[in-house]
């Protein structure tokens, strides 16, 4: 039998996998969309079945594409009542056109309908791909309806830990937090090989960003365009500025810490221009297990949504044909302070990564809006983390307090 067909058999062992995408129309979300498709094609049938869709407000007409196409049952944008008419018109015109003219799915809009999304009753694994901590509660929501949840919103495991690990827990499922993340998707599958006594070291790899190399006054006068100028990969404007800045690789260590539990002295970062290895694990006997593949991330999130099994056909392998190089250098920590910054507001622990996140949030939209420069977004998020009377308990009032303090913080700090 070839390969394939036994892992296509192994994949619908369970039936068809029933789930629900949100940030549908963000970068994660169409290429979940890709990952649904081609499954489908390759299968010769129905592998993964789309039962919702939740996304913002910008992109309505994706959205109500998506819909037709898909004929999820439940539609949801966090927009208005207009958002949501706007979105039904769409939806009933495009059936119209496209003979689906029975198809009328149940529209939700607000600040919740991603949340309802989540925990949608027809779904066996919920998507997370929004970005931003705004996607905590759906999170949250999809653990404590006991769906499996393959995670891409790092920020709400950033700013929930504890909350998030307390609804692991009460899961029946034994695994239900799948990572999505490149990186923590390559550690996820390296630590398939040893048990966690084995474990010396993560190695997260990262790209550099497009400022590798460059000192920190070199960073001085740097232009939005050019923060988004990612080297590897095609990704929404947050992360890709997050990159830029490495808080996207300091927000990682934590997630890794969170998702895997090694401790954070135990997490080191390399920087790999060419984004192939997407991290390691070194166990105790000096050997490493790396996850190599292509930047793509079709292959972390057809992981994610067909786990524990790997989707046929996901994604391009390397060509080891042909002459490549891999390189490794250290990270700079005078020029990129914020994997340094983001261990020291861990330690503080409780809702401190939080506001962490949230401050980094607030003055990566002043960037983008000219009102600041690149090194101020870094330094912004050292003040307020520096600043915050951290919460003795970590409960979602607190979380969301902080939030709101770190983000109105922020702004005063980024105005004077
Ligand atoms: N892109 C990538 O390759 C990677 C992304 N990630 C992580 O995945 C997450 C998504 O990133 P990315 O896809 O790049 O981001 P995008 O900006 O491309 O997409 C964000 C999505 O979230 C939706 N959205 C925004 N606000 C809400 C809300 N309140 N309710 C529901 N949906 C909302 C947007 O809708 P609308 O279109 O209407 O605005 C959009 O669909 C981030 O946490 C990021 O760090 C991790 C690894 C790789
Ligand atoms: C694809 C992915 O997982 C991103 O989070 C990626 O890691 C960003 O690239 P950097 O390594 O430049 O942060
Ligand atoms: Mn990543």
């Amino acid at each position: 039998m070839p390969a394939a067909q036994g892992q296509w058999e192994a994949l619908l062992s369970d039936g068809v996998r029933r789930v629900s995408i949100l940030g549908s129309t963000g970068s994660i979300g169409t290429q979940a969309l890709d990952v649904v498709r081609k499954a489908r094609k390759d299968a010769g049938q129905e592998v993964f079945r789309v039962v919702a869709l939740a996304a913002g407000a910008s992109n309505l007409k994706l959205l109500a594409r998506q819909a037709v196409e898909t004929r999820a049952e439940l539609v949801a944008t966090s927009g208005d009542a207009d958002a949501a008419a706007q979105l039904a018109d769409s939806i009933s015109n495009l059936a119209g056109i496209l003979d689906a003219g029975h198809y009328r799915p149940r529209i939700i809009h607000g600040p919740e309908a991603a949340t309802r999304a989540a925990a949608v009753e027809d779904a066996d694994l919920v998507l997370n791909g929004i970005t931003g901590s705004i996607g905590l509660a759906p999170t949250l929501a999809a653990l404590e309806s006991n769906k499996l949840l393959a995670l891409a919103n790092k920020e709400s495991l950033i700013a929930g830990g504890a909350l998030i690990h307390q609804a692991v827990a009460a899961s029946t499922h034994e695994d239900p937090l799948i990572p999505v993340d490149s990186e923590h998707s390559a550690l996820a599958q390296a630590l398939r090989s040893g048990s966690a006594t084995e474990v010396d070291r993560l190695i997260l790899t990262a790209s550099g960003g497009p400022f590798r190399g460059r000192t920190r006054e070199q960073l001085r006068g740097v232009k939005p365009a050019d923060a988004l100028a990612h080297p590897t990969w095609d990704m929404g404007l947050m992360v890709t500025t997050n990159s830029a800045t490495m808080v996207n690789k300091a927000l990682e260590v934590l997630e890794a810490h969170l998702l895997f539990g090694v401790e954070l002295d135990r997490i080191d970062v390399v920087v790999h221009p060419q984004s192939v290895v997407h991290s390691m694990v070194q166990f105790t006997d000096g050997s490493t297990m790396a996850q190599a593949s292509p930047p793509d991330m079709r292959l972390p999130i057809a992981l994610g949504l067909g786990w524990p099994h790997r989707v046929p056909g996901a994604a391009t392998p390397c060509d080891w044909s042909r002459a490549t190089q891999w390189t490794f250098e250290p990270l700079d920590e005078d020029a990129f302070p914020a994997v340094r910054l983001i261990k020291e507001a861990a330690a503080r622990g409780a809702t401190a990564p939080a506001v962490y996140n949230a401050a980094n949030e607030q003055a990566v939209l002043a960037f983008h809006a000219g009102r600041i420069g690149f090194l101020d977004i870094v330094d912004t998020v050292a003040r307020v983390v520096e600043e915050h009377q951290v919460a003795d308990d970590l409960t979602v009032k607190a979380v969301l307090e902080a939030e709101r303090w770190a983000r109105t913080r922020a702004d005063q700090l980024l105005i004077d």
